[in-house]
Parts: C-alpha cells; sequence; structure tokens
C-alpha cells in the first residue's frame, strides 16, 4: 500500500484530508505534525504532500523517510524546499501551479486602487470627521510592469487589462501571451522599471532574483510610481526600499512578504508613511485549499499509474 505523508496544514482540516481518503481508498494519507518526533509510517512512505514545514523540519522529515520519492507541494513558491536533502537525494518537486492565482491578482488590484483612490487618507480623514476631498488617479492608461510573467503574474495582466492599464512583462522564456502588451527577457528589468507607473512582483526567489530590487533599482523607477512585492521579501534589499520611501524615490510600496517573517515588531518597516503591510496574506481565500486537494488529486493519480507528475521543477538546484 502506497504511504503518503500530509503536512498538518491540510491534516488537520478533516474536510481535505477526508476528499483525498475517498478519492483513493488505496492510499494510506498519514498526518505528520510540526516538529518531530514523526510517525514510524514515514520510514516507509514514498510520497509528501508538503506546506508550511520549516526547512529545518523538512530536512529531519527526509532524512527520516528513506523511500520518498516524490514531494508535492501545497504552495507555488519552492525556496522553502530548497534544502541539502532533496538536493542530495534529487528527489522531484512538484508544485501548486493556479490554486492562488485569482486572490492574489484579486489582492493586488485593490491595492492599486487603494493606492490611486487615496483610501488610506479618505479613512484617515472619515475618523476626524474632515471633509478634504482628494484628487484621485486613474489606472487607467498607467503602464503596469509585472517583474514574473507566470500563472500569477498573468491573471494580474488580465485584471489590469481591462483597467484600461497597458501592461509590461518580464520571465525567463519570453514569448507573446494574452494580458500583455509586450514581454521580455529578464535583463529587460531596467526598462520596465523605468517605463512602470506601478510595477509588480511576481517571479521565484531563486539565487538570480535575490536582492533584485535595490537602491539602483528604486532610483530607475519613476518619482510617482508604486511597488508591489507579493512574490518573496528577498527579492528586495529592504534597507534600501526604506532608504528610497524615506527619499521619495517611489510614491509608495505595498508589501505582502518580508525577508524574515513574521516581520519582527521592531522592524523600521512599520514605521513608514508611504508603505503598506500585509501580513503575507495576499493568497488567502476558503477557497485556496480545496484547489491545492485537487491539483494534488490529479497528480497522485498520474503518479498512481505510472505517468509522468506535472508540474515539476525543472532545476532543484537553481531552485525553478
Ligand atoms: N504572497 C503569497 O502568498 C504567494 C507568493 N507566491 C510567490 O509568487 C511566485 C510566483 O508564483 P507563480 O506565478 O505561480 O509562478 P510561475 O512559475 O507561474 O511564474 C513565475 C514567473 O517568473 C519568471 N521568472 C523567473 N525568474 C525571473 C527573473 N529573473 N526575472 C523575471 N521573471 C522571472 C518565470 O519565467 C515565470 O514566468 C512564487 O514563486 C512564490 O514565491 C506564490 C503564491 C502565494
Ligand atoms: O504558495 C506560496 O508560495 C505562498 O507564499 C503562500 O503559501
Amino acid at each position: 500500500m502506497l504511504t503518503v505523508l500530509v503536512s498538518p496544514i491540510y491534516a488537520e482540516d478533516p474536510s481535505l484530508i477526508g476528499t483525498l481518503r475517498s478519492r483513493f481508498p488505496e492510499v494510506d494519507f498519514v498526518g505528520i505534525g510540526r516538529e518531530a518526533p514523526f510517525p514510524p509510517a514515514v520510514h516507509q512512505a514514498q510520497v509528501l504532500l508538503y506546506g508550511g514545514l520549516t526547512k529545518p523540519v523538512l530536512s529531519a522529515l527526509l532524512n527520516q523517510a528513506p523511500k520518498i520519492d516524490w514531494i508535492h507541494t501545497g504552495t507555488a513558491g519552492f525556496d522553502w524546499l530548497m534544502v541539502p536533502e532533496v538536493e542530495a537525494r534529487s528527489i522531484p518537486i512538484s508544485r501548486t501551479l493556479h490554486a492562488m492565482d485569482t486572490p492574489i491578482a484579486e489582492f493586488v488590484m485593490a491595492t492599486m486602487l487603494a493606492h490611486f483612490k487615496n483610501l488610506a487618507r479618505l479613512l484617515d480623514a472619515q475618523q476626524r470627521r474632515a471633509w478634504e476631498p482628494p484628487m484621485h488617479g486613474e489606472l487607467f492608461g498607467k503602464t503596469l510592469g509585472i517583474v514574473g510573467a507566470g500563472s500569477i503574474g498573468a491573471r494580474i495582466a488580465g485584471y489590469a487589462q481591462a483597467f484600461g492599464m497597458r501592461v509590461l512583462g518580464t520571465k525567463r522564456s519570453p514569448e507573446p501571451q494574452p494580458g500583455f502588451d509586450a514581454i521580455h527577457s529578464p535583463g529587460a528589468l531596467p526598462m520596465l522599471l523605468e517605463a512602470s507607473d506601478v510595477v509588480v512582483l511576481a517571479c521565484p526567489l531563486t539565487p538570480e532574483t535575490r536582492h533584485m530590487m535595490g537602491y539602483a533599482e528604486f532610483q530607475q523607477m519613476k518619482r510617482n510610481s508604486y511597488l508591489i512585492n507579493i512574490a518573496r521579501g528577498a527579492l528586495i534589499v529592504e534597507a534600501d526600499l526604506i532608504r528610497a520611501l524615506n527619499e521619495g524615490l517611489i510614491a509608495g510600496a505595498c508589501l505582502d512578504v518580508f525577508e524574515l517573517e513574521p516581520l519582527p515588531a521592531d522592524s523600521p518597516l512599520w514605521n513608514i508613511p508611504s508603505l503598506f503591510i500585509s501580513p503575507h496574506c495576499s493568497y488567502r481565500s476558503p477557497q485556496v485549499r480545496a484547489r491545492v486537494i485537487d491539483e494534488f488529486s490529479e497528480n497522485l493519480k498520474r503518479y498512481l499509474s505510472g505517468k509522468p507528475v506535472k508540474n515539476t521543477m525543472r532545476h532543484v538546484a537553481l531552485g525553478y
């Protein structure tokens, strides 16, 4: 009998693990905790449904689970799985591709609209009972630059085009794509930064993209531009962003992700008025985990019938 280890965020929800058990009665789904000790079944398990384990816990788990030959992650990002055990054993990793596109794209539109429609100022004025009508900006005709025109980026692009925005994107294999007016290779980042009124970071964290946005990049952006990061905190040199915002190099930013999470209470990021902080929750909606279970189920069917699983990472060592 195949044993599949199920990470706590799925195992603790009876409806999610129940769905898996009813779809695959021939499989033994074993829930694991957030840290060691792990149940004895890990020794014979071949598959791991990953979600929310820290790197040290994942390493400890893999060390006790020598037969694991496939990990499916319920996350879209894969940087959290880059542990030595995965690389040394070349364990194939597949990931969730579309489950979070909709909530994240809606969140990005919400933050763009909040910025251009002065929602924070209006709320502040309301609390002071002050009648202070600001001059709003329009999304219509603005240029949106999406760094990482992948699954999430494409959904954002579609919504932005519906608002009349011009949409530029960068990605590793640039080819024309619905929703985008132009797609370029990663080397076109300076052009995208110079041209965009709003820049959204939606690419994975890899050795290439770590700290891709530093002071020099903020200098390339338009003075009244807005930055949104829903990808990974370490794409940005946070100290440089603080400097850029304090010097008014850009008009503002929204960060959903941070180099260190949870963001420490004494981080200087909390104090910047032009920065909107969101606690890594842009992906959250009641539908997401069920979609993850659906994507995993599709892949588990393939695994059980000997077909290659879908949405695998090509270069584990490089992190993409
Ligand atoms: N804030 C949150 O809650 C969430 C954050 N994420 C983050 O968003 C990232 C993107 O997710 P998806 O769109 O599903 O991934 P995806 O793999 O569909 O798209 C990523 C895109 O980035 C491109 N890319 C890679 N390196 C690049 C570079 N140097 N410059 C420009 N583009 C580059 C790839 O070619 C690809 O088109 C994930 O890796 C994850 O880190 C994902 C889900 C939730
Ligand atoms: O899926 C991801 O990569 C996230 O950051 C949210 O879980």
